[in-house]
C-alpha cells in the first residue's frame, strides 16, 4: 500500500473528448435510422390519441418502455418486439437466461465445482443462449435472402450496417460477431418486461460468472431499455408536477415546432429548456445510481481514502446529483440552473455523469438522449396532461387530453 497510485480529483472536467469523425460517423448512423423510430413514435402518440378520447389514465412508465423497446427494435434490425417479447418465445428465452445469470452459484464460493456445475447453471444458459443464437440466424437468413434480391432497398439499421461491413471485410465481421452484437443489443432491450427491479438488484449484485454470461449480466443492469423508459418517465413525473416548468417547455415548444407538432431529433438542438429539464431529471433521477462496478487494478490513493488492488468500487451517481456542496437547493427540480450552462452528461463534467465516464461509459447514450428528447417533448407538446395522483414516488399515471389548437 506504501506504493499506491495518488489520483488528483482536482480537475473538474476531462480534456479527452470523442475525436470529431468518431463522433460524427456515431452521429450519421443515428441519422439514418431516425425514420424508423419516427414511425414509433407516432404509433405512441396515436395510443395516448386512444386514452385521450376515453379519458383513461395512462401508466406513462410501461408506456414508454413499450415504446423505447419498439425505438431500441425498429433501430437494430426493423422488426416490433414488444408482441414477441409480451407473447411468445422470445420472452420465455430471455426472462430464463436472466434467471439463470442472476441465480447464486455455489460456484462463485466454492470454484473447483465449476467442471461439476452442480446446479446445471452452465447448461441451462448455454442451451437458452443457443436458442436465442438460432433466432438471430432465422432473421439473418431472411435478412440476407431479401439483400440477394435485385431491387432490395437497404433499411438503415443496425444489421444492415453490420451486414455491409461483412460484406466488405468478413473477417473483421462475422456471422458470430454479428450474432453476440445483436444478443447484447436485442436482449438489452427486453429485460425489464421479464424481471422485476427486485431480480435486477439481484442479478448485479449477486456473483454468478461465466465469462460470456457475466459480461451481458453487466451491460443488462443498466443498457437499454429500462433506463431511457426510467429516464423519461422520471423527467414525465418532474414537469407535471411543476406547472411553471410545463409552460415553460410547451411555450418553447410552440414558439419553435408548432403547437401540438411531434419533434423530430434534428428539432431537440432548437430547444435549450427541453434539454435542460432532461439534464436535471437525471441529476436527480439517474437510471442506472452506481453506474456500473468498478475494480482496482493497483492500490491507488484518491482524495485520501486508499483503495486497495482489486477492491470493487461503486461510484454514488444518485449521491453525487444531491450532493449540496455541488449543486445549490439540491433536491429542487430547476432546469435553470442548467440553462446555459456548460455541464453536459457526456462523461467530461464530474458532478453530472449518468452515463458514467472513461472508457466503459455507456455507449448508447447518443440514441438514448435522442429517444428521451423526442418522446418527451412530443408527449408535451401534443397533449395537455391532467395528474391522476400527487404522490410522487409512485408510477406516473396521468391523463392525455387532446389540445385544442386555434388557426
Ligand atoms: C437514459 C438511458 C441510459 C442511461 C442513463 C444509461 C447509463 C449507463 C451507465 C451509467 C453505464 C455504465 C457506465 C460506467 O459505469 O461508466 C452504461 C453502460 C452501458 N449501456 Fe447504457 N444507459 C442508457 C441507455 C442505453 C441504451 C439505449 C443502450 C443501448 C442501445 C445502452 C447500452 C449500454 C451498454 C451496452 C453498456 C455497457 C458498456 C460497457 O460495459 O462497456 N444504454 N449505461
Amino acid at each position: 500500500m506504501d506504493n499506491a497510485t495518488t489520483i488528483n480529483t482536482k480537475p473538474k472536467r476531462l480534456s479527452l473528448t470523442l475525436t470529431p469523425s468518431l463522433a460524427t460517423t456515431c452521429s450519421i448512423v443515428l441519422d439514418l435510422s431516425q425514420g424508423l423510430r419516427r414511425k414509433k413514435l407516432l404509433d405512441l402518440l396515436g395510443d395516448m390519441q386512444k386514452y385521450g378520447r376515453t379519458g383513461e389514465a395512462v401508466d406513462v412508465g410501461h408506456a414508454a418502455f413499450r415504446a423505447c423497446i419498439n425505438f431500441l427494435s425498429n433501430t437494430f434490425v426493423s422488426e416490433d418486439f414488444v408482441e414477441s417479447v409480451e407473447n411468445g418465445e422470445y420472452k420465455d428465452i430471455v426472462s430464463t437466461l436472466l434467471k439463470l445469470t442472476g441465480a447464486t452459484n455455489v460456484v462463485d464460493i466454492f470454484p473447483f465445482l465449476k467442471v461439476f456445475d452442480p446446479q446445471g447453471l452452465q447448461r441451462h444458459t448455454i442451451h437458452y443462449l443457443n436458442k436465442f443464437f438460432h433466432n438471430l440466424d432465422k432473421l439473418i437468413e431472411k435478412r440476407l435472402k431479401l439483400r440477394e434480391e435485385g431491387h432490395y432497398v437497404t433499411n438503415n439499421d443496425m444489421l444492415d450496417a453490420l451486414l455491409d461491413i461483412s460484406h466488405q471485410d468478413s473477417q473483421r465481421m462475422d456471422r458470430k460477431k454479428i450474432k453476440h452484437f445483436l444478443l447484447v443489443s436485442l436482449f438489452v432491450t427486453t429485460y425489464q418486461l421479464c424481471m422485476s427491479n427486485q431480480d435486477l438488484l439481484v442479478a448485479g449484485t449477486d456473483t454468478t460468472a461465466y465469462g460470456l454470461e457475466r459480461a451481458m449480466t453487466e451491460d443488462l443492469l443498466v443498457a437499454g431499455t429500462d433506463t431511457t423508459a426510467y429516464g423519461l418517465e422520471r423527467a414525465m413525473t418532474e414537469v407535471l408536477h411543476n406547472p411553471e416548468v410545463m409552460s415553460k417547455a410547451k411555450q418553447e415548444l410552440e414558439q419553435n415546432i408548432g403547437r401540438g407538432n411531434p419533434i423530430d431529433e434534428s428539432d431537440v438542438a432548437k430547444l435549450p429548456y427541453l434539454q435542460a429539464i432532461v439534464k436535471e431529471s437525471l441529476r436527480l433521477h439517474p437510471p442506472a445510481p452506481l453506474l456500473l462496478p468498478r475494480k482496482a487494478k493497483v492500490d491507488v490513493e484518491i482524495s485520501g481514502y486508499r483503495i486497495p488492488k482489486n477492491a470493487r468500487v461503486l461510484i454514488n451517481e444518485w449521491a453525487i446529483g444531491r450532493n449540496p456542496n455541488v449543486w445549490d437547493n439540491a433536491n429542487s427540480f430547476l432546469p435553470e440552473r442548467l440553462l446555459g450552462s456548460k455541464i453536459d452528461v457526456k462523461g467530461r463534467d464530474f458532478q453530472l455523469t449518468p452515463f458514467g465516464s472513461g472508457r466503459r461509459i455507456c455507449p448508447g447514450s447518443p440514441l438514448a438522449m435522442r429517444m428521451i428528447h423526442v418522446m418527451l417533448g412530443s408527449l408535451l407538446n401534443s397533449f395537455d396532461w391532467k395528474l391522476q395522483s400527487m404522490d410522487k414516488d409512485q408510477p406516473l399515471l396521468a391523463i392525455p387530453l387532446p389540445i385544442i389548437i386555434n388557426n
